[in-house]
């Protein structure tokens, strides 16, 4: 199955909590920036509205005045032809401000125009166009067409002669399907980041637009407009006819009732944030790459001596498994603690095997090595061809003793045998229990003749010991050879001290034969 190792699983978690970090002070940047983006361009199209009603304001004013000025001049001598004429021509000219200048009597009829070149002098005014002329008072016209078929707006003035009779009235017209003054002063605006201006009128219906197409379209279900015209300013999101979301700042024009708009796309200023935060995100990006390539290196860092202790871990049965634990650096705490509680559990296991070692190689009453070492260390011999005598020792009478004094008085002789024969071999010697009574002492690159002397000696040591309880006993002993040239095998030579040990029982007990 598979497992994640810890420093995967270290460099994931991190990699993850940077990431998400980083992703949420994007996600935060982004939100923040946003509201400050929107928050500025409202305030910043709702000043600029602001200004631009003001100077649409200004302009009225300035053109009623002018208006005005022409009215005082033409009340002296109304009837006078020429002096109209000349008053249309030099207002006209002068101010730049109207497509056309004309004087209306008091009997609505249109007495001068200027240019010339249109042709209404001499007509009744319309009674749809007679709004100016029955207010009798300065006044800014709704938009209207014209009996030339033009859509217009005018800004007219009353002309009173002496003890205040009405004479008729002067009016400027600003034809909106061409270009007029106030394409000269609200078409200044740049239009770069997708932003623009328009004015409507008291009845929603757009008087300047950039598209020219659209003036005189009435706006319905705009709430900004809905606003301005009843005298607000301020600045709010919209969604223009269009369908299109905008941030709008609008501002009431006093003099004609009025509102300009001035409005951008929602979108634009979300591509300049998306343009803001990609140049945060890239600017960002080394620090990022540098935070994680640290964490990649503490990752290594703190996990190596882990890894290390890991796969120490799994070769424990090895030699050199406790030095090289002891090589790895514990550097902080808890490998530290570790390779203390390691090491410690190491040492336990290797007492605990040595003692299972002994255990399955000894015999638990005589603590002597038992048949499975006689084995294990005859099958090294004959590998090694290490030549060797074998004395095979057994009790004589031994079952007397059992009867006679009981088992554990037995079995202290066999414990009390078995120290004797250890105490007389000397340290390349070694002493068997083979079983019951029996006992086997191999010794290695001993001639039998040295064996049999041995035998001799360790025979009357026994026989002169004198054992708890049960006294003086004896001992009868076989001995035969073996070394690589022998004909013999291992089995055969142990069977031959056998052999022997009963040919000492024949004749007599307490006696050694040597396998001849
Ligand atoms: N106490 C005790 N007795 C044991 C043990 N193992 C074997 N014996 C006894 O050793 C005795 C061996 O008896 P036998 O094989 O008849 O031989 P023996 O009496 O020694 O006589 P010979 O060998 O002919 O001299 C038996 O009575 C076994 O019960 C042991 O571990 N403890």
């Amino acid at each position: 199955m598979f497992r994640l190792d810890l420093q995967r699983l270290f460099l994931l978690l991190t990699t993850a909590a940077v990431l998400l970090t980083f992703a949420n002070s994007y996600y935060v940047t982004y939100q923040v920036q946003k509201q400050l983006l929107i928050d500025s361009t409202l305030e910043a199209n709702r000043v600029y509205a602001a200004k631009l009603a003001e100077t649409t304001n200004n302009f009225l004013q300035n053109a009623q005045k002018q208006l005005a000025y022409s009215a005082k001049i033409l009340s002296t001598d109304f009837d006078n032809e020429s002096l109209r004429e000349s008053e249309t021509e030099r207002l006209y000219q002068q101010s730049s401000f109207f497509n056309s200048v004309s004087i209306i009597n008091s009997k609505a009829i249109i007495t001068t125009v200027f240019p010339k070149t249109i042709p209404i002098k001499g007509l009744l005014l319309p009674e749809n166009n007679r709004n100016p002329f029955n207010a009798r008072k300065p006044l800014v016209s709704n938009p209207m067409v014209a009996p030339t078929g033009s859509y217009l707006m005018s800004i007219s003035h009353p002309i009173f002669g002496m003890n205040e009779k009405y004479l008729g009235f002067i009016t400027g017209s600003i034809y909106l399907h061409q270009n007029n003054v106030f394409f000269k002063l609200l078409s200044q605006h740049s239009y770069i980041d997708g932003s623009y201006i328009y004015v409507v009128d008291q009845n929603k219906e757009l008087i300047y637009h950039i598209n020219k197409k659209r003036i005189g379209e009435q706006i319905e279900g705009n709430h900004v407009i809905d606003s301005v015209i009843i005298g607000t300013s301020g600045s709010d999101k919209v969604v223009n006819s269009l369908g299109i979301p905008m941030l709008a700042g609008f501002a009431y024009i006093k003099r004609s009732g009025w509102g300009v708009v001035a409005q951008r796309p929602l979108e634009n200023v979300m591509a300049e944030l998306d343009v803001q935060l990609t140049e945060v995100v890239l600017k960002s990006l080394p620090l990022l790459f540098l935070i994680l390539t640290i964490v990649l290196i503490a990752s290594r860092y703190i996990t190596k001596p882990l890894k290390a202790l890991a796969s120490q871990a799994n070769h424990m049965y090895q030699n050199d498994a406790e030095q090289n634990i002891l090589n790895i650096k514990s550097w902080y705490f808890e490998v530290h603690e570790l390779k203390r509680a390691i090491l410690s559990g190491l040492g336990t296991l290797k007492h605990k095997i040595n003692q299972l070692n002994k255990d399955t190689n000894t015999d638990p009453l005589t603590g002597l090595y038992n048949r499975r070492s006689l084995d294990q260390l005859l099958e090294q011999w004959r590998e090694l061809k290490q030549s060797f005598a074998v004395i095979a020792v057994d009790i004589d009478h031994f079952k007397v003793v059992n009867d006679l004094y009981g088992h554990d008085v037995g079995d202290e002789v066999l414990k009390h045998l078995s120290l004797l024969m250890k105490e007389n071999c000397n340290e390349n010697y070694i002493a068997f229990r083979n079983g019951g009574e029996e006992f086997l002492i191999l010794l290695p690159s001993t001639k039998q003749a040295d064996a049999h002397f041995f035998a001799e000696k360790l025979r009357v040591k026994i026989a002169q010991y004198n054992m708890p309880i049960a006294g003086n006993i004896t001992v009868s002993l076989g001995i035969s050879y073996w070394d690589s040239n022998s004909n013999d095998t291992i089995k055969i030579t142990l069977k031959k001290a056998d052999i022997a040990l009963y040919q000492a029982k024949r004749q007599g007990r307490n006696c050694s034969i040597l396998h001849s």
